[in-house]
């Protein structure tokens, strides 16, 4: 039963380091938050604030150097990589900035994807749900085109219906309007917006932009590895006030030289930007 303050993955005290002596870095300092059951978040804050490792250890897809990680009431931390990658397809989502469809299977392979790897196949709700988030999107007439034939906004909405489709307890979204121009980024994001209020999605959405993080219920500030504010819905100008007021008080320069060289995408995680890995499943088992 969810009420307000049920939270579908925390944080707490979580601690993440990487290298040591004099490389070493500190991208999550002590870091306790949740993620509420239902609600549109997003994780915002400048380059290298740790917004990305925030993400990577809640999904399981990177480990805690201190601290805990809960999946709804499932502690995470400690869990070996055969039981997160179990996890993360059955229970997470993923949406990419760079949509990581797999180019040689049409629209609607790379929409049933997840259960292919999970060696499943849609009951017939599962199917009905998945026609319908089709049809909401406007790509009954692309389900036999390969990503290469689609606009960026249309592979992002295939990516989003895809990471929908299993009905996950939490779908991560990195930067998903970084590839795409203003309008449709727009778009993509009233789509994610919809999936929460109509579908009681829950959705943490990493971004640096404040157009994006109007666009959620809730945002969540990071500075230098640290929670420095959460905040109800807010206004773009009002994020971008509050950036603005976060770089005057020194919090979170960009290129401090607490932080490391290593600015890490999802790349050098090792998920294919090729999408041939779209769940991030395989990389990390
Ligand atoms: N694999 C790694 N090795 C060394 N340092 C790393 C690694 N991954 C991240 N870091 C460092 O940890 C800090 C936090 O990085 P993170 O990618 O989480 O920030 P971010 O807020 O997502 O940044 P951006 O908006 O630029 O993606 C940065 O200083 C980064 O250089």
């Amino acid at each position: 039963m969810d009420t307000p303050d049920s939270m579908v993955a925390r944080v707490d005290g979580a601690t993440k380091t990487y290298g040591s002596g004099s490389n070493r870095v500190i991208a999550l300092d002590d870091v306790t938050v949740g993620i509420p059951a239902g609600r549109f978040t997003a994780i915002m804050g400048p380059s290298g604030s740790g917004k990305s490792t925030l993400m990577h250890v809640m999904a399981g897809l990177d480990t805690v150097t201190g601290g805990r990680v809960f999946l709804g009431d499932t502690e995470i931390s400690g869990m070996g990589d055969a039981e997160l990658t179990v996890l993360r397809r059955r229970r997470v989502g993923f949406v990419f900035q760079s949509f990581n469809l797999v180019p040689t299977l049409d629209v609607r392979a790379n929409i049933l994807l997840p259960f292919e790897i999970d060696g499943r196949r849609p009951t017939l709700p599962q199917r009905e749900w998945i026609d319908g988030l089709i049809d909401l999107l406007g790509l009954g007439d692309r389900l036999t085109h390969r990503p290469h034939e689609l606009s960026g906004g249309q592979q992002q909405r295939v990516a989003i219906v895809r990471a929908l489709a299993t009905r996950p307890d939490l779908v991560f979204a990195d930067e998903p309007t970084g590839n795409l121009d203003s309008r449709t980024g727009r778009e993509v994001l009233g789509v994610l917006q919809e999936a929460s209020r109509s579908y009681g999605q829950s959705i943490a959405m990493v971004t640096h932009d404040p157009v994006a993080a109007s666009y959620a219920d809730r945002i969540v500030f990071l500075a230098d590895g640290r929670v420095v504010a959460e905040r109800e819905r807010s206004s773009a100008e009002e994020v971008s006030a509050f950036m603005l007021g976060m770089e005057a008080h020194g919090m979170g320069s960009p290129g401090g030289e607490s932080r490391g060289p290593d600015p890490r995408g999802l790349e050098s995680q090792g998920i294919d930007s090729q999408g041939m890995d779209p769940q991030g499943l395989e990389a990390h088992a």
